[in-house]
C-alpha cells in the first residue's frame, strides 16, 4: 500500500482540527455519532480553550486511481508558545497542509508554520478554508498567499471543513501530489548500511494512565515488531517493544511489523515521559544503525514563575500535584524553591505565557491544589566582574550590584502583520517596549508585515493584548528567540511593612525604573487590604528608596473594602482569580492576596 506522511499546520483558529475531523470522516476512520464530538483535541482542557495543545496523529485510508493509500497525518498546535511541537511534526512528514481562513488571509502562525515547512523540504498543498462563510474571499487569499509564500495561487485547493466542500479534492491531492516516504540519510557520517537498519524518529510521546507512556514515531528505514528489543540512541537506554500499533484514530494494536515509511505508536513498559527524549531515534538493540536521525532540540523554557501552596494547600500536595502533572507533559521544569516571604514552592519553566496558564489551570484542576503564583519573568545573562558567566531565573537571585559587570536580557524578532491604520500606534508601543524597528514589508491593500526586534520580557504580559486591541483584533504575531542582549538593567526590591518580599522583586530598564516602582505601588495599595495598622511600601534599588506609598490603618468608620478592584485587566489568567481573596500569603503581619504578585506586570501604560 503507498503511504503518504503528512501534517496540517495553519495560523490558530483557521480550521485545522476540524479540517482533520473531516478528513476522519471523510475516509471512514469515525461514524457519524462520534463526529459530533471533535476528535482529536480529547484533553477537556483543550476542547473548553478550542486550541490544540498536543499534535496527535492519525492513519487513514482512502482510495485514489484504483489504488489504496496510507494516509498518516499529524494534527499540530498553532499557538507561538507551541513551535516546538509543530517543527517535531514536521520531522516526521514528507508533506503538509497549509489551511488559511479564507475570510482572514494569511496571518502570523501561517508565515512562521510555512517557512518551517520550507526549511523541512516538505512538499505544500495550500487550502484556503471557509469558503461557505459569507465574508469568504478565497482569490483574493489564494493570491495573498502566492504573494507572501510563493505558493502558486491556481495550486490552492478551496475547502469547508463544516460543509464538506472541496474534501474529497483535497484527499485526491495529497495522493497526487504528496512524494512517497522518503528514506532519510542521518547526516553525511551515517555508514551505507544504516539505511537497511531499523532507524525511528520519536516524535511525541504521551503518557496514558493504563498503558504508562506512548511513544510515537516514525520508522525511516528497517523494521519494527512486537517483542524486538529496541535502543534509544540518545538515552541508551533499553526496552521490549509490548505493543504496536496506529490510531484509527482510536488506539487500533497490530500484530505485522511496522514497516518503513509507517508511522505508529508503541508501548515498551516505560514509566514516565522523562525516561523518553522527542526527537530521539530507536534502533534494534541486536543490529543497531550507527548514526542517529538528526533530531530536533530541545524545547528550552523561556518564561518562568514561582508556585506555592495556599489556602488548605501543603508543600507536600503541591509536589505531588507538579510531579504528576510532569509525568503527562514533561516540556515545563520545575524545581524546589524557598521564598523567604513565601516559604517553600516550586520554581517552574514554561515555553510562554499560554503554556504557563495551562500549567497552572491543569495544577488547581487535576491536582486539586490552591496556589499562589509569581509574577513570570525570564532568563537573565549574568556577566561578573571575575569574568564568570551564568543565567538566573529570578530576580532574587541576582548577586550583589558590586560584582555584577552587565545584565544581558533575552531578545526576540518579532514578525507583526497588522492593518495599514494601525501602523502608527503599533509602533508607539513597540518603541514604549523597547523595540527596535527592523522592517516593514507589503502584504496586500490593507496590510502590512511588520518587524522589530524586542526584549522578551517588554512582551511575555500584556503586550500580545495590547497588539490585538491596537488593530482591533486583525493583529497577528509570531516571534523567534533571538540570543541575549546588554542593557541598563537594574533590581528593583518591594517592602512591604519595612520587610523585603522577594517574590515581588523585579528586573527593570534603569530609565523606567521609577515610573514602575510608582506603579507597582499603587498597585500593590489598591489590592492589600487595610490592616488595623497602617503599611508602608516602598521600592527600592539597591539601599536608595526611590518611591513610597502608604495603606492606611481601618478607621473605626470604615467597614467597606477600600479598593474596588481594576476592571482594565483583560489577561483571562486574572479573570479566573476572582477566588483569588483565599490565595494569601501572609508576610510579617501583612496578609498579601495573589493579586499582589502580579501587580509588578503592570507597565503602567
Ligand atoms: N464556517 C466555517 N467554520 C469553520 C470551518 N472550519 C473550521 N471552522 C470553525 O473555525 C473555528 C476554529 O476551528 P478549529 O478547527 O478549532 O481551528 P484550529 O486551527 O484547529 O485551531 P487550533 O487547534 O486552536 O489551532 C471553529 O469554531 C470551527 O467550527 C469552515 O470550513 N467553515
Amino acid at each position: 500500500m503507498k503511504i503518504r506522511n503528512f501534517c496540517i499546520i495553519a495560523h490558530i483558529d483557521h480550521g485545522k482540527s476540524t479540517l482533520a475531523d473531516r478528513l476522519l470522516a471523510s475516509t471512514g476512520a469515525v461514524t457519524k455519532r462520534e463526529e459530533r464530538e471533535q476528535t482529536l483535541d480529547s484533553m477537556d482542557l483543550e476542547r473548553e480553550r478550542g486550541i490544540t495543545i498536543k499534535a496527535s496523529s492519525v492513519s487513514v485510508i482512502h482510495h485514489y486511481a484504483g489504488e489504496d493509500y496510507m494516509l498518516n497525518f499529524i494534527d499540530t498546535p498553532g499557538h507561538v508558545d507551541f513551535h516546538y511541537e509543530v517543527s517535531r511534526a514536521l520531522q516526521a512528514c514528507e508533506g503538509a497542509i497549509l489551511v488559511v481562513d479564507s475570510a482572514q488571509g494569511v496571518e502570523a502562525q501561517t508565515v512562521a508554520n510555512a517557512y518551517l515547512a520550507i526549511e523541512s523540504d516538505l512538499e505544500m498543498i495550500p487550502v484556503i478554508n471557509k469558503i461557505d462563510l459569507p465574508g469568504a474571499r478565497p482569490e483574493e487569499i489564494a493570491l495573498e498567499t502566492e504573494q507572501v509564500l510563493g505558493l502558486p495561487a491556481e495550486e490552492c485547493i478551496f475547502t469547508s471543513a463544516k460543509t464538506g466542500a472541496g474534501i474529497q479534492e483535497l484527499l485526491d491531492a495529497i495522493c497526487a501530489k504528496l512524494p512517497d516516504p522518503a528514506p532519510r540519510k542521518a547526516g553525511d557520517e551515517a555508514p551505507e548500511s544504516d539505511d537497511q537498519k531499523t532507524r525511528a524518529l520519536i516524535f511525541d510521546a504521551k503518557y496514558d494512565d493504563y498503558r504508562g507512556v506512548v511513544v510515537y514515531f516514525r520508522l525511516f528505514g528497517g523494521k519494527l515488531k512486537v517483542g524486538d528489543k529496541i535502543r534509544m540512541m540518545g538515552t541508551k537506554r533499553g526496552f521490549a517493544v509490548g505493543e504496536l500499533g496506529k490510531f484509527k484514530p482510536k488506539m487500533t494494536r497490530q500484530k505485522e511489523p511496522m514497516e518503513a515509511g509507517e508511522v505508529g505508536y508503541m508501548v515498551a513498559s516505560i514509566k514516565t515521559l522523562a525516561d523518553v527524549n522527542i526527537g530521539d531515534t530507536i534502533t534494534l538493540d541486536n543490529d543497531p544503525a550507527e548514526c542517529a536521525l538528526p533530531g530536533y532540540q530541545e524545547p528550552h523554557p523561556m518564561v518562568f514563575c514561582d508556585f506555592y501552596p495556599s489556602g488548605e494547600t501543603q508543600f507536600d500536595d503541591l509536589r505531588e500535584a507538579v510531579t504528576k502533572l510532569h509525568i503527562n507533559d514533561a516540556s515545563f521544569t520545575y524545581q524546589p524553591t524557598t521564598s523567604e516571604a513565601l516559604g517553600s514552592g516550586f520554581r517552574c519553566g514554561f515555553l510562554g505565557m499560554l503554556h504557563m496558564d495551562i500549567i497552572q489551570e491543569r495544577l488547581e484542576r487535576e491536582g486539586n491544589v490552591s496556589l499562589v503564583q509569581t509574577a513570570p519573568t525570564v532568563t537573565y545573562e549574568i556577566e561578573q566582574r571575575d569574568g564568570v558567566v551564568f543565567e538566573i531565573t529570578n530576580p532574587a537571585d541576582l548577586p550583589d550590584p558590586s560584582l555584577i559587570k552587565e545584565i544581558r536580557e533575552p531578545m526576540i524578532t518579532a514578525e507583526i502583520i497588522t492593518p495599514n491604520k494601525s501602523i502608527g500606534d503599533l509602533m508607539k508601543l513597540c518603541d514604549q517596549r523597547r523595540g527596535e524597528y527592523k522592517k516593514q514589508q507589503y502584504l496586500s491593500e490593507t496590510r502590512q508585515i511588520l518587524d522589530y526586534e524586542l526584549p522578551l520580557a517588554e512582551t511575555i504580559y500584556d503586550f500580545y493584548d495590547k497588539l490585538k486591541s491596537i488593530t482591533s483584533g486583525y493583529g497577528t504575531m509570531d516571534y523567534q528567540l533571538n540570543g541575549f542582549r546588554r542593557d541598563n538593567l537594574v533590581k528593583m526590591d518591594i517592602l512591604v511593612n519595612g520587610t523585603r518580599v522577594d517574590a515581588l522583586s523585579v528586573i527593570v530598564h534603569r530609565d523606567k525604573a521609577e515610573y514602575r516602582g510608582r506603579v507597582l505601588l499603587k498597585r500593590l495599595k489598591q489590592e492589600i487590604d487595610r490592616h488595623l495598622f497602617e503599611i508602608p511600601l516602598q521600592a527600592a534599588i539597591g539601599g536608595k528608596i526611590i518611591a513610597r506609598e502608604t495603606i492606611k490603618s481601618v478607621g473605626k468608620n470604615v467597614t467597606a473594602k477600600c479598593y474596588g478592584g481594576d476592571v482594565t485587566r483583560k489577561r483571562k489568567l486574572l479573570e479566573k482569580q476572582k477566588k483569588g481573596k483565599e490565595r494569601m500569603k501572609r508576610v510579617g503581619t501583612v496578609d498579601i492576596p495573589q493579586e499582589a504578585f502580579m501587580a509588578v506586570l503592570d507597565t503602567g501604560e
